[in-house]
């Protein structure tokens, strides 16, 4: 196996595998720390989906180390830490001190960190984020309700995580090509840099990037700066298979959980309600009041026809997160709003739900560790960083993961148009 890649939560995974998959490697993705007995021989990339993004540091830590073993014990050559093209965090981690254990763990003292993703609207430039032209804290991540960004200089940010020192690699080399980015790698860790932001424009700085940084032990970013890297493996290893994108989902009704809160998940979750798809609105008070929950959801689902996609989310404005956070606490807020869907997804399998968009990366690891699934095959891309999944263990699911601010405004009506 070239690369073994530890993402920190569940849409990231599957964005990081559909780059993987699409750029000809055979990637497999696990839910969670693979067991020991699931079949990874013949995988290329193996992608592993931990729920580590938003967890005490030392949690994500020992998560992201559990899986880096058990990748290493799988043969992996190659470790790969995805996080966030809006490099979400916070002062405390996660980014900062997961790169520097597995930094120590793959034995070697310098990586890079680029979270760029163009395709999405994520560029870096002098080391700061932007999201379609908007710096990352005016955006609206500074709003999130776990994660608000409130700085777009990704040196500040990573140097409030970590004590290993942080540098950059700007423009002007990156532009120049692999070689002279190989250059400032040196410069930057000569100058006792050990992690180094690295920016990107557009897909031809990423595949330039994936060239220059293909060998190191460690590599972190977005799904971004993978692209480059199977070309780069390739070239040490021209036989490297395609990748089949036929895809067939199992029978079964379809259904949309929705519990980003993201603009791009807030019109979506409008231009499903604008075309009269059946939609439950799960309220946070009530949910925390316990005057509604996972039981009412699926008495009203039950009730609903047979035939097209229904919607069930707690989505909600920035203004109505803030007010139910004020009153519940950030976390317990995200909490009860994930048990309520994971509680609903639990019940879907055997109510013959067989088809789930879910809209949201934590709200998708919630989701999908109810579902009883192991491992994902990646299929066909319905907007760039999400593909259609199929489950390969366990219940038989055809599964879309959305991340919040990925997809077209129709993403919710178009998806179901791929599957047969
Ligand atoms: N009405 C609400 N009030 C407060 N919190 C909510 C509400 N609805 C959902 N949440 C919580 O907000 C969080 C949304 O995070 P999630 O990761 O699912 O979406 P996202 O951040 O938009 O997606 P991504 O991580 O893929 O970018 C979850 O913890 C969810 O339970
Ligand atoms: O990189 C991204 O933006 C996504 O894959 C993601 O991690 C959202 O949770």
């Amino acid at each position: 196996m070239k690369l073994g890649c530890i993402a920190d939560d569940l849409t990231g995974a599957t964005d990081l595998a559909l780059m993987l998959a699409r750029e000809g490697l055979r990637t497999i993705q696990t839910i969670g720390v693979p067991r020991a007995d699931l079949d990874l021989a013949g995988a290329d990339a193996v992608v592993v989906a931990l729920k580590s993004r938003t967890n005490p540091a030392q949690e994500a830590v020992d998560l992201s180390l559990a899986a880096a073993k058990a990748l290493g014990r799988a043969g992996a050559q190659h470790l790969f830490f995805k996080y966030c093209s809006t490099f979400d965090s916070t002062d405390e981690g996660n980014i900062g001190p997961v790169a520097e254990a597995l930094l120590a763990f793959t034995g070697s003292d310098f990586t890079l960190a680029c979270p760029a993703f163009p395709a999405n609207g994520r560029t870096v430039y002098g080391g700061h984020l932007f999201v379609n032209g908007v710096p990352l804290h005016e955006s609206s991540m500074k709003d999130h309700p776990l994660t608000p960004m409130r700085d777009s200089n990704l040196v500040r940010v990573l140097q409030r995580q970590t004590k290993l020192s942080i540098g950059l690699v700007s423009y002007e080399d990156v532009d120049a090509g692999p070689d002279a980015i190989r250059s400032a790698f040196k410069r930057e860790k000569a100058a006792g840099h050990r992690i180094v932001i690295v920016d990107a424009l557009n897909d031809a700085h990423l595949r330039a990037i994936g060239l220059a940084a293909a060998e190191f032990p460690l590599i972190t970013g977005g799904s971004g700066v993978a692209m480059g890297l199977p070309a780069a493996y390739r070239q040490s290893e021209p036989s490297t298979r395609t990748v089949d994108t036929s895809f067939e989902a199992p029978a079964g009704r379809s259904i949309i959980l929705a519990g980003s809160c993201s603009s791009a998940t807030r019109g979506q979750v409008k231009a499903a309600l604008d075309a009269g798809i059946p939609a439950l609105r799960l309220d946070a008070m009530e949910l925390a009041a316990g005057t509604t929950g996972a039981r009412t959801a699926l008495d009203w689902l039950k009730a609903q026809p047979e035939g097209g996609p229904v919607l069930i989310y707690s989505t909600a404005t920035p203004e109505e997160v803030s007010a139910v956070q004020n009153r519940l606490g950030r976390m317990n807020a995200g909490e009860i709003g994930e048990n309520t869907l994971a509680g609903i997804a639990r019940a879907l399998p055997a109510l013959g739900l067989t088809r789930l968009i879910v809209a949201g990366g934590e709200t998708s690891g919630a989701v999908v560790n109810a579902l009883d699934v192991d491992a994902l095959a990646i299929g066909p891309e319905i907007d760039p960083g999400v593909p259609w999944t199929r489950s390969l263990a366990g219940n038989d699911l055809a599964l879309a993961l959305k991340s919040g601010n990925f997809g077209t405004q129709d993403f919710f009506l178009k998806a179901w148009n791929m599957l047969r």
